[in-house]
């Protein structure tokens, strides 16, 4: 795909309609879900499990249930009265064959302890089956995203890692950004010599972006409301520097505080840096921002995500239920060994040993 499709003006800033990232996304689903239904494949399932009240979450379900609709893939909103069932109804829809992906929203338990010392709502992340993660939040795509590794079935290659839906929101947003990655680089090196501040380092937002921006090749500074971290050269190093000295460094700065009155002092940010807002409230003073020159600000990425996840989603399919991936699979059970197979690979392993030893004492 060709950039930068969003153009600064060095003048002013520019406020961007995420919406011209998120469209070619979209149009590829609706392409992708067309030829399944031609070749009588009903079109992937995701089900959404929610279980709070936030009205974010339930707003988000809504989008999403929108946006599956107009592109041909089918959703499925299931309501939990009780927290306390969210994990029975979770492993319902893990071990149904008909569910091609879940989303759980979250927060559910927030930060309420559970018996092992981890949040509950960690467990739950780690509760749902890679082969339905359309939010890449497992412990099998946390670990491969945090140690660099882009593949499930390393070294084939065939089956790539699922990534976290608001943080690969980002990035593409970024790719399409001037400024930020340079493609003439190498794949993991785009973003060398660029400087990113995130402020948020939450499980499902701050956390991965920092991870992915740096795997990407920044200098990433992950602040949280106690805390600086920097990501850089595949390590995390604890910070002693303030907020403002980051954001100061940064010609990328990513704001996702969930409150009415956080705002990012506008005179940290340097001109032609580009501001993404994650949050569902606005972390920056609008006007003051679109006065500094060249800056390119996003104040929602939400359609973008959204685009994310019905793209996970037709990953999951093609990787894990897909007519075809089930079938091979079949094949290869029904071709594999019968039970007594190993013992006869044993029998004439031993076999062959004694004649070799036997060949070895005679020549003596
Ligand atoms: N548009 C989208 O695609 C998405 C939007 N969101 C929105 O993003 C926001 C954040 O969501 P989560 O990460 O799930 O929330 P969270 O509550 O889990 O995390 C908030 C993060 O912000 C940090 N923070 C809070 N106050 C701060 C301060 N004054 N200074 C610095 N850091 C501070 C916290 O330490 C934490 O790291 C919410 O408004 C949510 O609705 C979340 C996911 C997707
Ligand atoms: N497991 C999990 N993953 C999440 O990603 C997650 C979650 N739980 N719980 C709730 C928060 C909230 N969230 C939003 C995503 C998109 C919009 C969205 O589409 N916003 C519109 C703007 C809507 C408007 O304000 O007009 C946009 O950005 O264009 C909003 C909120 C995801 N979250």
């Amino acid at each position: 795909m060709s950039k930068p499709v969003i153009v600064a003006d060095p003048s002013k800033g520019v406020k961007v309609d995420a919406g011209v990232v998120a469209a070619p996304f979209r149009k590829e689903i609706r392409d992708k879900v067309e030829a399944l239904k031609a070749h009588g494949v009903d079109a992937p399932l995701l089900v959404g499990l929610l279980a709070n009240k936030d009205p974010a979450a339930k707003q988000y379900a809504e989008w999403t249930r929108k946006a599956c609709e107009s592109d041909g893939l089918r959703y499925e909103l299931r309501c939990v009265d009780d927290a306390i069932d969210v994990e029975a109804e979770l492993m319902k829809a893990n071990e149904d064959p008909k569910v091609h992906g879940i989303i759980v929203y979250y927060p559910i338990f927030g930060q309420e302890e559970s018996f092992s010392g981890a949040s509950q709502d960690d467990y739950l992340r780690d509760s749902v089956s890679f082969k339905c993660d359309v939010e890449g939040l497992c412990h099998t795509y946390r670990t491969n995203l945090y140690r660099n590794v882009r593949y499930l079935d390393y070294p084939n290659q065939s089956q790539k890692c699922l990534l976290p839906c608001t943080a690969l929101s980002v990035v593409k947003i970024l790719e399409k950004c001037p400024n930020c990655y340079d493609e003439s680089k190498a794949v993991g090196r785009q973003l060398e010599g660029r400087t990113v501040t995130i402020i948020n380092r939450s499980e499902i937002v701050g956390r991965p972006l920092a991870a992915m921006l740096a795997n990407d090749g920044a200098e990433v500074y992950s602040v949280d409301i106690n805390s600086i971290y920097k990501f850089s050269g595949g390590r995390l190093h604890k910070c002693e520097l303030t907020p403002e000295e980051c954001v100061r460094q940064s010609s990328i700065v990513i704001t996702g505080v969930p409150t009415k009155n956080y705002m990012l002092p506008t005179e940290w940010i340097q001109p032609n840096a580009t501001v993404v807002n994650v949050a569902s409230f606005k972390n920056v003073d609008e006007e003051a921002l679109l006065k500094i020159p060249g800056v390119v600000y996003v104040p929602l990425v939400g359609k973008v995500t959204v685009a994310m996840l019905e793209r996970n989603l037709v990953r999951l399919f093609d990787q894990f239920h897909h007519p075809d991936v089930v079938y091979r699979k079949e094949q290869k059970k029904a071709g594999e060994a019968p039970w007594y197979g190993s013992l006869i690979q044993l029998y004439t392993a031993v076999a062959i040993t004694a004649l070799l030893v036997h060949q070895a004492l005679r020549r003596k």
